[in-house]
């Protein structure tokens, strides 16, 4: 039975995808590539069985899904690939429009969360596919994800750039958990024993990867357009562990968003077994 895997197109997955395909039998999965906002629909709608996905999108829909054990995309500190771009100071942003990227869904609402409750802050938000240099002509902050936030950062168009996994961390002194491993509890019950293999492999493939990042710099497309060194630098700063800590900061980010009436209930962590 073919197990249906979500593959983020981003940089940040591309040391476990590339391990996993390199070591272990991927035979019996069908990748489909996306962004996280359109994976996290397909995961949603059954189009796909799993997928690392916004962790907001476990928590608003958790009776559907389950999680994979340790493993996640997150950040202690700075992640690099989740920036609020902005004219102004970011001080300067109450009562402005902001624009939020299309591709996003968990870095829209922590970006919902910090303006309210870091800042004290009433915003307005829109979500935009302008690229960066456009969208800061009509918004005077915008957020970016994924490789159109490394690509922003590195390209100086916007006179201010705020991490957010920093603003994070200043905020709550916990990790921030971008993305989890959800699994359909459907596809989980129907395709048991893939699925355990499946997240045993993952969690080797993540093993592996953390031992070659080198090796998987130097082969694979992002190269062309970041650079090796920066690349393992990124996947370095990147964390993609899920301990007791991270669990912490993804309950607290949770609870921010549910009072904030960002999603309906508060979910229970429930892990794949
Ligand atoms: C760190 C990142 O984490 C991501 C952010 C996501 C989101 O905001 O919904 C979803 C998946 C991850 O790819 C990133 O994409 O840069």
């Amino acid at each position: 039975m073919t197990i249906d895997i979500g593959h983020i197109k981003y940089a940040n997955c591309t040391p476990i995808f590339t391990a996993l395909a390199s070591h272990f039998d991927c035979s019996g999965y069908r990748f489909v590539d996306g962004v996280p906002a359109d994976l996290n629909a397909m995961l949603r709608s059954g189009e796909i069985d799993l997928s690392p996905s916004s962790s907001i999108e476990y928590a608003t829909a958790h009776e559907q899904y389950c999680l994979l054990p340790s493993l996640s995309i997150s950040s202690i500190g700075a992640v690099k690939s989740v920036f609020l771009f902005s004219s102004v100071p970011v001080e300067e942003l109450d009562g402005c429009p902001i624009g939020l990227s299309a591709e996003s869904d968990t870095s829209v609402n922590l970006l919902k969360v910090l303006l309210a409750r870091k800042y004290g802050f009433s915003n307005s938000f829109e979500r935009t596919r302008e690229p960066l240099a456009e969208a800061l002509k009509r918004f005077p902050g915008l957020l970016l994800i994924g490789d159109a936030a490394l690509k922003g950062a590195a390209s100086g168009v916007a006179a201010y750039c705020y991490d957010l996994g920093q603003l994070w961390y200043d905020f709550t002194g916990l990790p921030f958990v971008f993305a989890l491993w959800i699994v359909r509890r459907d596809a989980a019950t129907a395709k048991h024993a893939g699925m355990t293999m499946l997240a045993r492999d993952l969690v080797a493939a993540k093993e592996l990867a953390y031992r070659s990042y080198p090796e998987i710099a130097a082969s694979c497309q992002e190269r062309e357009w970041i650079g090796e060194s920066d690349l393992v630098d990124y996947w370095n700063t990147i964390n993609y562990e899920l301990t007791e800590a991270h669990i912490e900061g993804a309950r607290l980010f949770f609870r921010h968003a549910f009072e904030l009436g960002l999603i309906p209930t508060l979910p229970q962590i429930r892990f794949f077994e």
